[in-house]
């Protein structure tokens, strides 16, 4: 079994002979990671964020994780004087806080306007194959699917690309796709002040198809179904929608 590794770092974060690193012996819910195994224990519906998450800047953020990757680079015993290697610390960094975990911080939540349904359009509508990429905070490797969203209106409607967004939004964090889906479901019951939502996710898990057990055919489905779409009819009607 692995351990939980914290790195502390000293004041100065240039100063990489400064990293102390040691376990943390971090309990999760009470259990240790030895005890959680193969269960799951779902803190919440919000991604689990410390209090201080934003106290940094995104700059100080990229600062951080450069010299943290470095260290895991060398730990692992390669040649940071490589001409190909040398930059990956600051890359890594750079794509962690500004594009594949950008969806941590609200400022990078997507602005959404709403218009009033003059179209007077009141069946559902249906965004499908919507293509993202996340990452299984479990092993930090990709997740990658297609996200189908709908929603009935209830007087408001929103601009299609913006369905895109949230979903975009939202897979930008270290994520398990059940919280993924919820969360992007909720989201929308508030934007579009209904409960008429719905949302199916399909993906892959690198962490089950390129490791572990390395199967590489098998796929995840999740579902939110709120309000009118929690009805048969209304589920077949959006599963005959997605699959034509
Ligand atoms: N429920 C859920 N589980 C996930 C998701 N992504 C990855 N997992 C699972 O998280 C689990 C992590 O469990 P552990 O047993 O601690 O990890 P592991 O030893 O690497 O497990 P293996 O993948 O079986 O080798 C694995 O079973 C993964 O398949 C997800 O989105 N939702
Ligand atoms: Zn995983």
């Amino acid at each position: 079994m692995f351990q939980l590794l914290k790195t502390a770092i000293k004041k100065d974060a240039m100063n990489k002979e400064k990293l102390v690193t040691q376990t943390n012996g971090h309990k999760l819910n009470g259990f240790s990671i030895e005890d959680i195994g193969d269960d799951h224990l779902f803190t919440s519906l919000e991604t689990p964020m410390k209090k201080d998450a934003f106290k940094i800047s995104d700059e100080e953020k990229k600062e951080r994780i450069s010299i943290l990757f470095e260290e895991i680079m060398d730990v692992l015993g390669l040649d940071l004087t490589d001409d190909s290697l040398k930059g990956t610390p600051k890359r890594v960094a750079k794509m962690y806080v500004e594009e594949i975990f950008s969806g941590l911080n609200p400022a990078n939540k997507p602005k959404i306007a709403l218009f009033d349904n003059k179209y007077q359009y009141n069946q559902m509508l249906v965004e499908k194959d919507i293509t993202f990429y996340s990452n299984c905070e479990h092993h930090f490797v990709p997740i990658i699917g297609k996200a189908h969203v709908a929603y009935i209106s209830s007087g408001k409607v929103i601009g299609l690309s913006k369905l895109n967004r949230i979903v975009q939004y939202y897979a930008k964090r270290p994520q398990v796709q059940e919280r993924l889906t919820n969360q992007i479901g909720e989201d929308l019951k508030q934007i579009l002040n209904t409960e008429d939502v719905a949302v199916i996710i399909d993906a892959k898990h690198l962490c089950v198809s390129s490791r572990g057990i390395k199967d590489d055919t098998s796929a995840t489905v999740t579902t939110y179904y709120g309000g009118q779409f929690n009805t048969a009819e209304k589920i077949t009607e959006l599963h005959n929608y997605i699959n034509n």
